[in-house]
């Protein structure tokens, strides 16, 4: 720790479920005009870190978290990467960390204080991502208080996607906040588009308040997550034969599995086989858009899914992959992994 700043730098925590939208709200920020030498620390659940390579124009500073949650399985991994970034001869002003859609802020925010950097990073605030269009498609009570949890952290609540859910289901997912959480600024957002200045450097975060209204989304939820590692399953896929574009299409449409809660990735195509292509699954919405050229990288299918481990079906998953690319070979390349902490 020898050169440690004397002041403890500031972090912002960027945290929601699965699919909300926190990479877009990360990239949003560091493409904005805020003056700050900023580090950067991707978290992805999954062993794929898609997100590290979808962050904009970052050279060094960025440190990408993968295979496993940052809130509990790879909390010494944080604290390392943590001090990797203070400890740069180049230091940095600012952090800001994308938890896993999986993560509890609340978690995040207690290794920080066990750890010996407790006094060398000061938690500025933490901005939980809501996805206004589907935080009730999956009616289950353990995600149910998991979202409850991230909210109940955070000092400002980004209400994102409003153009897909429309006025109504945004108030209605509103009142559900607010009939939790009636203290938390919520701001209606697309595409997080909201203004800087309520982002960074704010010093809003309230260890008290936050404490207080994490405990409450436990009052009221009667099933309790106390895992969350031995909940969800990971499946990744790699393989570098190019899919048929139309094929893969219709599975995603019409065969994918509805249990799975988010699947992303990059995609090698046929007809486009110069391009990689961006999958993004959030529930039952879909996309699947151009991302840039190959370049020097070796054209591949990359695609990881995240479920309810008692319904990921990798057999199943790998089957409808191999599918789309014409020939029957086996999943020899897919693997589901359960992870199960502590
Ligand atoms: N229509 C619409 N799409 C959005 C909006 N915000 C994000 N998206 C899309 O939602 C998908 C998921 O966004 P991400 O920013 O990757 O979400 P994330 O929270 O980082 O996802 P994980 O890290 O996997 O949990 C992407 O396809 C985004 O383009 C929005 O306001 N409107």
């Amino acid at each position: 720790m020898n050169n440690a700043p004397k002041e403890p730098v500031p972090l912002t925590i960027l945290t929601g479920f699965l699919g909300a939208g926190k990479t877009t709200l990360l990239n949003r920020i560091l493409k904005g005009d805020h003056g700050l030498k900023i580090g950067i620390l991707v978290n992805d659940f999954g062993s794929i870190n898609v997100d590290a390579e979808l962050v904009v124009d970052v050279e060094d500073g960025m440190i990408s978290l993968a295979n496993g949650c940052v809130c509990c399985q790879i909390r010494d991994d944080l604290v390392e990467s943590v001090a990797a970034l203070i400890e740069r001869d180049d230091p940095i002003e600012y952090i800001l960390l994308e938890a896993s859609g999986v993560a509890d802020p609340a978690s995040i925010y207690m290794t920080f204080v066990d750890s010996a950097y407790r006094d060398l990073i000061r938690l500025d605030s933490v901005t939980c991502v809501v996805d206004a269009d589907q935080v009730f498609t999956y009616d289950d009570p353990d995600l149910a208080k998991l979202k409850l949890q991230q909210i109940g952290f955070a000092d400002l609540v980004i209400l994102n996607k409003v153009d897909l859910a429309g006025v109504e289901e945004t108030a209605k997912v509103k009142r559900w906040i607010d009939g939790f959480f009636s203290r938390v600024r919520i701001v209606p957002a697309v595409k997080c588009n909201v203004p800087l200045e309520i982002l960074l450097s704010v010093g809003r975060f309230d260890v008290s308040r936050a404490m207080a209204d994490h405990a409450h989304s436990h009052d009221h939820e009667h099933h309790h997550m106390h895992n969350h590692g031995s909940f969800f399953s990971t499946w990744s896929y790699t393989r570098d034969a190019p899919l048929q574009r139309k094929a893969l299409e219709r599975m995603i449409k019409r065969e994918l599995p509805s249990n799975i809660y988010r699947c992303k990735g990059f995609v090698y195509l046929d007809d486009d086989p110069k391009s990689r292509y961006l999958l993004q699954v959030v529930g039952r919405r879909v996309e699947l858009t151009k991302d840039r050229p190959w370049g020097g990288e070796d054209p591949a299918n990359r695609i990881v899914a995240i479920a309810h481990k008692t319904t990921l079906d990798s057999a199943h998953l790998g089957e409808l992959f191999d599918a789309c690319s014409g020939s029957s070979v086996g999943n020899e390349n897919s693997d589901a992994v359960t992870v199960a902490t502590g």
